[in-house]
């Protein structure tokens, strides 16, 4: 089955959020306290995943507010070389620092991220800062439900949804859950509930649909009994290493398998999934397709020591799916 999307716009995807640094030990298999030396990378999940569909060959744009200092410029001109339109990317003018995302990989199985997110630039994105004109090209703009958790970044994604709605772009909300950039669970379960419920498609782990319901061990059945009352007519619902399901609005439930890989962290999966979920959607694939493709890249970057740099070409995702078995029900 196909998602309909409107055709002939500017850009494929426009991604709304944040844009930050991942400083990825460098040696692994070890506690944070014992890693000396980081390696950086662009980082934050709406940049990873831009910069993800850019590899993949979709035109890409990004909205987000970044620091007016050497680690802004750094991410500006490293998202700008892989190709994204970075023409509303705003500088802080007041002081504000990029957000870090320090990554401790003690094992394959054991990784964890440390973010320092006080008074970050990426969630001073102001709603004056979004601009009609720029959403109106967009096929998809995709919005990171971190980007709720304070204002005025609150206030310019609500705006860049109504605008999204009014002009046809359709809006797929990651909801990205960080607890360290929200005040409460409860105050998550308010603001991306009603964002999920305005958005058309909804990508999440089970995990983070809990958050947003304000509950532990829900059922997806619960959720999209919930959501398919209102806008959404896709939802995804991720399950790690046991792999995803995609349900639409008109009854259809597929399930793509994660496939086999030497993991070196678990970190990255999420986003190189989306990037390749939203790549094959984009280009009129069918939903079954496209878990596969958000499948393989995730099982390509869990491999690898980055998410953003180590983001896959569609040869090696398509050879990938040809040649590695699926992991079967755990
Ligand atoms: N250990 C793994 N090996 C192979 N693929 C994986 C692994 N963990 C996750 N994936 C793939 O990445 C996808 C997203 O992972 P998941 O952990 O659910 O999301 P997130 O990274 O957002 O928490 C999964 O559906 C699966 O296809
Ligand atoms: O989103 C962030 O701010 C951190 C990411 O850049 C980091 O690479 C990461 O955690 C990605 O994990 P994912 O959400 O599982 O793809």
């Amino acid at each position: 089955m196909k998602y309909e999307l409107t055709a002939a716009r500017e850009y494929d995807m426009i991604a709304l959020g944040r844009a930050c640094i991942d400083l990825n030990a460098t040696e692994y298999n070890r506690p944070m306290e014992e890693t000396m030396t980081f390696t950086k990378y662009v980082g934050g999940s709406p940049a990873n995943i831009a910069i993800g569909g850019s590899k993949l060959g979709l035109k890409v744009g990004f909205i987000g507010k970044i620091s007016g200092d050497q680690h802004g410029r750094f991410i500006e001109q490293y998202m700008r070389g892989v190709g994204i339109d970075t023409s509303n990317m705003v500088v802080d003018k007041e002081g504000h620092k990029t957000g870090l995302a320090f990554t401790e990989i003690k094992s394959p199985e054991e990784c964890s991220i440390l973010m320092y997110r006080q008074e970050v630039a990426d969630l001073y994105l102001a709603p004056e800062e979004v601009n009609e004109e720029y959403i109106k090209q967009a096929k998809i703009l995709l919005v990171s439900g971190t980007a709720l958790s304070k204002s005025p970044s609150r206030e310019a994604v609500l705006k860049a949804v109504s605008l999204a709605k009014r002009n046809d772009v359709k809006v797929v909300f990651e909801l990205d859950y960080r607890p360290y950039s929200w005040n409460s669970p409860e105050e998550t379960a308010v603001y991306c509930s009603l964002v999920a419920e305005q958005a058309d498609v909804v990508i999440g782990t089970r995990d983070e649909y809990d958050v947003m319901e304000g509950k532990e061990g829900g059922k997806n059945e619960d959720t999209i009994s919930h959501l398919f009352n209102h806008s959404p007519e896709l939802v995804v619902i991720k399950h790690g290493v046991e792999g995803s399901y995609a349900y639409t609005k008109s009854g259809e439930t597929f399930r793509g398998r994660a496939y086999k890989t030497q993991v070196l962290k678990t970190f990255g999966a999420g986003d190189s999934y989306a990037s390749a979920f939203l790549y094959a959607l984009i280009s009129g694939k069918g939903i079954e397709t496209a878990l596969k493709y958000g499948s393989a890249s995730a099982s390509i970057v869990v491999s690898q020591h980055s998410s953003s740099e180590a983001m896959p070409t569609v040869e090696e995702i398509e050879q990938l799916i040809a040649e590695r078995p699926v992991i079967e029900a755990i």
